[in-house]
């Protein structure tokens, strides 16, 4: 035997099966490559250690030595690195939990325990029957054991045969994960009860029915195999509830979901019913949510529905039923078991930019269902800009200022382009870039700005370059742009993030603008404070921009006391500049 088998602490059982191994070395049909595989294997260090592991924890378990204090460890790490996040400004010793508990080998650590303190390793299946008849070659027979979890499989009968076949495998669940059945299978029988001419129903109240191991006979798929993990990653645009949604298959399997969480998409097999996991879930198994294509048509009709005055009836369920077969038919198996700022004020120029009264209702064809996201991480010294968006007067640039002020230094606004001309005092290049009308039209028209309008016969505009050239140079680029050129300025160059600058309900909004003589933006030529109707106004304006935009959103704060509103802004600025980020997926290479 080898010099590391000679040492005295080696484990009996892998010593035993490494003589046996060796003493059948002549009859067994391998090659030498393979034996020399094996007979390394049971020598390795590795392995040797990994027995001891699991040797302990039975030994520990068996007599209830060791008993864990929780088995959510994970879980505790994730809700701590929440309650900290927002101090790590503050403190140097929450930052420097922070990071720790982000590190893969505490994580790896503390998944190891939990699977542990849960007993994740229990338990074992009894042998399989092997009283199968000669004829069955093809057959299959699957045996599992109760656990809390379901099984994460779903099962309906065939249209033509009326065979009872598993439709559906959710990634991640206990039968994805035991790689014993899969999607096409035919199930015969359920704890030796024959299902043929049974109905999904009936198969599942034989199954809640029984107790202990369930063992299914099934005639497998042919050719099918397991699908990979997709690695796709998605931001939700609308809010989901399986229990609500009448055309799902199987409500049972379906995941829940609100509008801005972050979706795994594993699967997308089904060109109606995608699988998903969410983004952080601890939950392996994926469950059933509409595909972008079912969302855009529920979305289209929902919208065409609206639209129409007469009612010609609606017939969403027969349309969305054409596509989706088997609408509600499937059945999940169950567990087989059960100011004063110093910084100048810029010139009041954005609300004229694209001032046509509600001419943005072209932007409702865009139909917004998921959109691809991946993580951006934070680059010192290339920030991304802050885009403060809202309707008029709500305050944008009055945080703005705000925020400069903090630190003008770090924080700083691009300096407009005007085709008027310079006035005394002013600075070419601090106040204003001043250009002639033809050089600027010839701009606009080349793309190359985000934003321009015109205002008592000159044009004013923010360039894409002066934008780019604050990044470049390393400074938090803080814009207020117009909503409607948000399309222009999120791109994979400028990467904005968009916070969103809510007006509070009517009389806050009243009360806080009243108590602070805040000076209405409306009327230019009068500094006065807002009427009622411009207040009004304000927040139409606000739900016509969520509608529109909320999709381009990555916070939004509701800016009804200044001074809450500004501690937030400059929250989400912090979180921003240290913590990774989702973003559409083609801005991360
Ligand atoms: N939370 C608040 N409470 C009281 N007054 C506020 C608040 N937020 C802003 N204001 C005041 O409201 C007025 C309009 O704000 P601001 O100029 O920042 O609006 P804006 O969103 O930039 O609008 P515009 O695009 O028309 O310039 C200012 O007098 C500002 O000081």
């Amino acid at each position: 035997m080898t010099a590391v088998m000679a040492n005295g602490n080696w484990d009996p059982s892998l010593s035993g099966l490494l003589a046996s191994l060796e003493e059948s070395r002549r009859q067994l049909p391998s090659s030498e490559e393979e034996f020399g595989f094996l007979s390394g294997l049971l020598q390795s260090k590795e392995l040797h250690a990994l027995v001891k592991v699991h040797n302990k924890i039975l030994e520990n378990g068996k007599d209830d030595k060791l008993n864990p204090v929780l088995s959510s460890s994970m879980q505790v790490a994730v809700e701590v690195l929440e309650v900290i996040l927002p101090r790590l400004g503050r403190s140097e010793l929450c930052k420097e939990l922070f990071l720790l508990l982000q590190k893969p080998h505490l994580q790896g650590l503390m998944c190891a325990h939990d699977a542990v303190a849960q007993k994740d390793y229990f338990p074992r299946l009894p042998e399989i029957p092997l009283d199968v008849e000669e004829d069955e070659e093809t057959i299959k027979i699957v045996q599992l054991v109760k656990s809390n979890e379901p099984l994460g499989a779903t099962i309906k009968s065939e249209d033509d045969t009326g065979k009872i076949v598993i439709a559906r495998v959710m990634h991640g669940g206990a039968a994805d994960r035991s790689g014993l059945i899969h999607v096409g299978d035919e199930v015969v029988e359920v704890n030796g009860i024959n299902v043929e001419g049974k109905t999904p129903n009936d198969v599942l109240a034989i199954l809640q029915a029984s107790e202990g191991t369930i063992t299914f006979k099934l005639v497998p798929a042919d050719g099918r195999s397991g699908c990979r993990e997709s690695k796709v990653r998605v931001r939700a645009h609308f809010d989901y509830s399986a229990s609500a949604d009448p055309y799902i298959p199987c409500k049972e399997a379906g995941l829940d979901f609100l509008k801005g969480d972050i979706l795994h998409i594993v699967s997308q097999d089904d060109a109606y019913w995608w699988q998903a996991r969410k983004e952080g879930d601890r939950n392996m198994r994926a469950g059933l949510i509409p595909s972008r294509a079912l969302q855009e048509r529920r979305i289209l009709h929902e919208r065409q529905q609206e639209d129409k005055t007469d009612s010609e009836g609606t017939n969403l369920e027969g349309e969305i039923c054409t596509g989706v077969k088997c609408v509600g038919a499937e059945r999940l198996l169950p567990s087989p078991c059960s100011s004063t700022s110093h910084c100048s004020r810029p010139p009041k120029i954005k609300k004229i930019l694209y001032d046509l009264t509600e001419a943005d209702d072209f932007m409702r064809e865009e139909v917004a269902t998921y959109e691809e996201v991946a993580k951006l991480y934070p680059r010192p010294g290339l920030y991304r800009p802050l885009a403060l968006v809202g309707p008029p007067g709500v305050g944008r640039n009055e945080l703005k200022r705000r925020l400069i002020s903090t630190d003008p230094s770090k924080y700083r606004s691009p300096v407009p382009f005007t085709t008027r001309s310079i006035r005394p005092g002013e600075i070419e290049g601090k106040d204003y870039y001043f250009v002639s009308r033809e050089v600027m039209e010839e701009d606009v028209a080349a793309g190359k700005f985000i934003e321009y309008g015109e205002y008592k016969g000159n044009l004013y505009g923010t360039s894409v370059e002066s934008v780019l050239s604050l990044i470049n140079a390393g400074y938090v680029c803080i814009l207020s742009p117009h909503y409607q050129a948000l399309k222009m300025i999120r791109t994979a160059q400028i990467k904005p993030y968009i916070i969103y600058i809510k007006p509070p309900l009517f009389d806050t909004l009243k009360e806080t603008r009243t108590a602070a003589y805040a000076r209405s933006t409306f009327d230019k030529e009068n500094s006065r404070g807002f009427t009622d109707d411009e207040l009004r106004e304000m927040i139409h304006r606000g739900r016509r921009i969520e509608f529109m935009f909320s999709h381009f959103f990555d916070e939004e704060i509701v800016n009804a006391d200044l001074s809450s509103a500004f501690e937030s802004l400059v929250r989400i600025a912090i979180s921003v500049e240290t913590d990774p980020q989702w973003v559409p997926a083609s801005w991360v290479q």
